[in-house]
């Protein structure tokens, strides 16, 4: 080897192992605590600070130093952030997007409070604790390696630890103290970003903002080895930091030096890039905390308060107003964040880079030095900036298709990080580059009154975007974002226009506070400020305007004083609280899913006596109903869901305690007897009668305005339209050979069924059988191996959710997906807005037929009781005028009599001519429901036929295997 070359090598492994360090660091905490900890690289900071203060400041021994430094101070942060941060969030759920909103403000915390304590110009001196010598520091890496590596595979603390990160929960009824291995994991972790931050001090610039962000460059190497694998992440550090030095050997010509030299000075960022952008994402199963995007109405006087505060710098003068000038500009970029995340809800780290990007466009356009276009004023030159950057909303919008939580937010830290370092850094975009305000408005006072003008604009954008069916559509996709998609909510388009939009109001405000400062600046759209401000606006209320705008004042104002760090430390502070805010919608649902699954257990075992009373009731009474006979002469089509309903309440035993029959049962029994043998007659005149018509306007006499929020009744009575149906028979829903895998598991294989119209087709079968996964591929949220789906003759195999949706597949979900922050009606209307029919009038119609039209339907969703809820999600999907309705486990957590009002529905339907799909586990309501059941077991139809014949076979099997 020449000695270029080896000394390249070397070079290369001196900063290889450096970033070793962090990556097993943060390889150590995810494995130990399942935090990946963004606030890693400042914890590497205030460390180095430290070393500093003590030997430099104080005159200590570099020994001494290093000890207090590395032994107490570093495992010290960690064990703090265990116990005061991250155990709390870990005991309310261990929410991953929770945690990510925290480690994010111990982050803005520790440089706020960095930049407070030591100032924000950068320190030389640091303290040298390893000489230079390469092979030194690739020891150190290399022996903190194979002893954590050691640890972990072969110590009775290594198998605790694997266990806590498997299933925490499983590991602490295994009597293992998760506490105290996640506490060991932060302070390993933390004792790994100390020594990282003080052996890379002495070599770049020790300052607030610099050493995190090029420590957090590394999470890349975590990505890459999937958060698990020590020997991964090291020997990819190894490889990333050879690969750099050896890259500064080469000295192209032309266009490609500048392009060579950036990426031989930042190959981390690009190694961040691809594995936050190209490789398959880590923790993609959050969404932001609901308490973090949960709407608070602001009050009309707050409104006030704010439009006099922000007027009151127009009788400033002097250096207040040059301040002053700063805050409309940021808060346009703070309602940038409100858009994508607040209402959105995603999470968008990089805004910084759009705000920067504004700037730069509109400097270089100003200038004249935007290749191809001419010198433009000021003004023209921030429009078309914008114009130009809101595109490049899509750099953040396309990876927020496939990624939500953890993935997002490195996919956008990465954009952010990238930009900042391959646009902004570069000399030929930077240099000499000043920016003047617009003529006219060149003094402090008149550009303020500009800024008003833009920031006036720029609230009403974003309030026409967060109002009506943009605004609906965006907080479900926020809310539920599969709920969302089985609504007909085009979730991929969405989050597109949100990143879109986004990007434009940053470019906007990015551009403004170029203006105000008269210059374009780097360091004012440094990434850092963009985890800063996505905090500002998570405390604040991400879904508010006048948050925003609270926000961009504190932020400035607070930092206009003598030291600057104080907003970031404030900020910092309440973001670390974010998550343990109690209450919000967030909590509501939670509560509600937690009693939903405490009462779906005891129905799953409710099979037994009262199924076969049910499939061998007493004999029929002689003489049918009037109602009745009106069902079986069905076929004529002058029927609608009413007189259905009606019919069903003639046999149910709400149906006015008619009494008992002559054998004494119930008179429900016989009814569901007569109602099994009037379909075989009804049902096939109706095939070739039609679809089931949209539902109609009130019965005449009816009662509106009834429905009640405790969920107890199912109000369909007498609601129901008697329209004729207008629609063409509603086509089948087929599958041919489906077969689906989760990787190499294959959960479904060689499903062949049928769900026709004007019957209602039943799946059951034990836990783990397919069911699901048979609902999702027939809803279009998993895509099947093998085999076909059709809708009539049409292949819809490989058609979105959405899409399937708008052709008239509704669903419901096994685990409810209301949007909590919305209010009933308009949970209602976001199905009705973006579903087949699309006609806005079948939102009260669906209130009306689900009992739903009362003062519940003002009230938000959070906080109903399940009952009412799964009314909701029903509606819901009603209220889009769906063909086929698949229902997942839609008798979970409701009372007997919500059953049986769930069931008079569900039948009126059928009997309408909509093709119903039902998975449940209660058999007796099966036994009740169902034309057809298919009974699952590993992923094959193992039995199918009339319920009676089925579940009988089903009795006879359980007879035999229970013990004689
Ligand atoms: N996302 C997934 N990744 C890997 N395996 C999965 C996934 N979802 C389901 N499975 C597995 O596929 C099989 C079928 O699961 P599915 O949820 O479809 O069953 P199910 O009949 O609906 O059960 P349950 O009644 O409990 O809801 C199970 O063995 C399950 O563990």
């Amino acid at each position: 080897m020449s000695s270029l070359t080896y000394d390249l090598t070397l070079a290369g492994l001196s900063v290889g192992s450096a970033a070793a360090l962090t990556g097993i660091g943060l390889v150590v905490t995810y494995r130990s605590t399942g935090v990946l900890n963004f606030a890693h690289g400042a914890i590497a900071m205030v460390c180095a600070y430290v070393l500093r203060q003590c030997v430099v400041e104080w005159g200590w021994p570099l020994w001494a130093g290093a000890t207090v430094t590395l032994l107490v101070l570093a495992p010290g942060i960690g064990m703090l952030l265990e116990r005061f941060v991250f155990r709390p969030l870990s005991v309310l759920g261990g929410d991953p997007a929770q945690t990510l909103v925290a480690s994010i403000g111990v982050f803005v915390l520790l440089v706020g409070g960095a930049a407070l304590l030591w100032g924000q110009g950068a320190r030389e001196d640091t303290p040298e604790l390893v000489s230079a010598d390469p092979w030194g520091q690739l020891a150190v890496a290399l022996l903190l390696a194979a002893g954590v590596g050691a640890v972990i595979r072969w110590t009775r603390f290594g198998r605790e630890l694997r266990a806590v990160v498997d299933d925490r929960q499983l590991a602490v009824l295994g009597g293992i103290d998760a506490d105290r291995v996640a506490a060991a994991g932060w302070a390993f972790g933390s004792f790994t970003a100390g020594l990282t931050g003080v052996l890379l001090a002495p070599y770049v610039r020790l300052d607030p903002y610099g050493l995190p962000l090029l420590v957090m460059e590394v999470v890349a190497v975590a990505v890459v080895a999937r958060m698990r694998s020590l020997p991964v992440a090291v020997v990819t550090v190894l490889a990333i930091g050879v690969a750099q030095s050896q890259l500064t050997r080469l000295h192209p010509s032309g266009w490609g030096a500048p392009l060579l030299q950036a990426v031989s000075t930042n190959l981390f960022v690009v190694a961040l890039l691809i594995a936050a952008l190209a490789l398959p994402s880590v923790g993609t199963r959050d969404a932001l905390p609901r308490t973090a995007t949960a709407r608070v109405p602001t009050p009309t006087g707050a409104w006030i308060v704010a439009v006099v505060l922000f007027l009151l710098p127009l009788g400033f003068a002097g250096s207040d107003l040059h301040t002053s000038v700063q805050v409309p500009a940021l808060a346009v970029v703070l309602l940038s964040l409100v858009v994508v995340t607040g209402r959105g809800g995603q999470i968008s780290l990089g805004q910084a880079a759009y705000a920067g990007l504004g700037a730069l466009f509109t400097a270089l356009l100003a200038a004249g030095r935007f290749p191809g276009l001419p010198r433009l004023p000021e003004l023209a030159a921030l429009a078309l900036a914008v114009v130009l950057v809101a595109p490049l909303g899509l750099l953040t919008g396309w990876p927020a298709i496939s990624r939500r939580g953890l993935a997002l937010a490195l996919a956008t830290f990465a954009v952010g990080v990238g930009v900042s370092r391959f646009v902004f850094a570069q000399p030929y975009a930077i240099a000499g580059l000043s920016l003047g305000r617009p003529a006219g408005f060149d003094g402090d006072r008149a550009y303020y009154v500009l800024e008003l003008v833009l920031l006036a604009a720029a609230l009403l954008a974003t309030w026409l975007l967060r109002r009506g069916r943009t605004g609906r559509a965006l907080a479900a996709m926020r809310d539920h974002e599969s709920g969302a998609s089985a609504a007909g909510v085009q979730v991929p388009s969405l989050k597109l226009l949100a990143f879109v939009s986004g990007a434009a109001l940053a470019a906007l405000g990015g551009g403004m506070l170029g203006m105000g400062l008269r210059a374009f600046d780097p360091a004012a759209y440094d990434p850092v400020r963009g985890l800063l401000w996505f905090a500002a606006v998570v405390v604040l209320g991400a879904d508010s305007t006048l948050g925003a705008l609270v926000a961009a004042a504190l932020l400035v104002g607070l930092d206009a004083g003598a030291r600057g760090g104080v907003a970031a430390a404030l900020i910092g502070v309440l973001a670390v609280l974010v998550g343990r805010f109690p209450g919000g919608p967030h909590e509501a649902l939670r509560t509600a899913t937690t009693r939903l699954r405490r009462h779906r257990e005891p129905r799953l075992t409710s099979r037994g006596t009262r199924v076969r009373h049910r499939l061998h009731p007493p004999p029929p009474e002689p003489t049918p109903s009037p109602t009745l006979t009106g069902l079986t002469a069905s076929g004529t089509g002058a029927r609608g869901l009413e007189e259905r309903t009606a019919a069903g309440e003639s046999r149910g035993p709400a149906s006015g305690g008619q009494g008992q029959t002559a054998a004494g049962e119930p008179r429900r029994a016989a009814a569901d007897e007569r109602t099994w043998r009037s379909r075989g007659r009804a049902r096939p005149a109706e095939d070739a009668d039609g679809d089931h018509a949209p539902l109609g306007p009130p019965a005449p006499g009816d009662e509106s305005g009834t429905g009640d929020a405790g969920g107890n009744t199912m109000a369909a009575e007498g609601r129901l339209s008697t329209r004729p149906r207008a629609h063409p028979p509603a086509p089948a829903l087929t599958t041919h050979n489906l077969q689906a895998r989760y990787g190499t598991f294959t959960a479904l294989e060689d499903i062949t069924l049928t769900v026709p119209p004007t019957h209602i087709t039943a799946v059951v079968g034990p836990n783990g059988a397919g069911k699901t996964t048979l609902f999702h591929c027939l809803a279009g949220t998993h895509r099947p191996a093998h085999g076909q789906v059709r809708l009539g003759a049409r292949n819809i195999t490989h058609l979105p959710a959405h899409a399937r949706t708008r052709l008239g597949i509704a669903r419901t979900f096994q685990q409810l997906s209301v949007f909590p922050s919305l209010t009933v009606a308009e949970n209602v209307r976001v199905g009705a807005e973006q579903g087949r029919l699309q006609d806005p009038s079948a939102v009260e119609r669906s209130l009306r037929l689900l009992g739903l039209d009362g003062p519940v339907r003002s009230l938000p969703a959070a906080g109903l009781p399940t009952g009412a809820l799964r009314r909701v999600e029903l509606a819901r999907a009603l209220a889009g005028g769906p063909r086929i309705l698949l229902l997942d486990e839609p008798a979970a957590g409701l009372d007997t009599a919500e059953v049986t009002a769930l069931a008079r529905i569900l039948k009126a339907l059928a009997a309408d001519g909509m093709a119903l799909l039902v998975v449940e586990h209660d058999l007796d309501l099966v036994a009740d429901l169902a034309d057809t059941v298919h009974v699952m077991t590993a992923g094959r139809i193992v039995a199918s036929g009339p319920p009676d014949r089925v579940l009988d076979v089903l009795d006879a099997a359980d007879t035999r295997e229970a013990p004689a």
